[in-house]
């Protein structure tokens, strides 16, 4: 089925972001810590170079989350409950680029807020 016109696709978009926010834990808890960078942020007066490395590494982050449930889904839907030895690695490397993405985030938040907490 096809989008009809850029309203259709931006709303099936949009409803991607709202199920994966329902019915994954980890897009919710990420989430929260993109608000909670945010927070700081607000908070700390950071500065706009500062701003602009928070919000790319928050999309960075949610984006990963989303990529990975919808690789979740997808072998789902081949393998259902089935245990195939390729639907394992490609949940394994799926999950390994999310945990990739988190690790990245929280040596920037470190560096960013750490010596202003301090
Ligand atoms: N069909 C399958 N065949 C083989 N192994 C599987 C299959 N489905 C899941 N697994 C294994 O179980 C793990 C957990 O799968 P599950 O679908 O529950 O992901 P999840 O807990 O939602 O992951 P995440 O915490 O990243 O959101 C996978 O990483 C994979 O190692």
């Amino acid at each position: 089925m096809k989008n009809r016109n850029l309203r259709s696709s931006f709303s099936h978009a949009f409803n991607g972001i709202i199920q994966a926010f329902k019915t994954e834990r980890n897009v919710k808890l990420h989430t929260m810590f993109g608000l909670l960078a945010i927070l700081f942020g607000v908070y700390f007066r950071i500065s706009v170079l500062e701003w602009l490395i928070v919000v790319l590494t928050i999309g960075f982050v949610i984006v990963a989350e989303l990529l990975n449930t919808a690789i979740e889904y997808t072998v789902d839907m081949v393998c259902g409950k089935t245990y195939n030895e390729l639907a394992k690695y490609s949940k394994d490397i799926a999950a390994g680029a999310t945990l990739v993405a988190a690790i990245v985030a929280m040596i920037i938040g470190a560096i960013i807020f750490i010596p202003k907490i301090i």
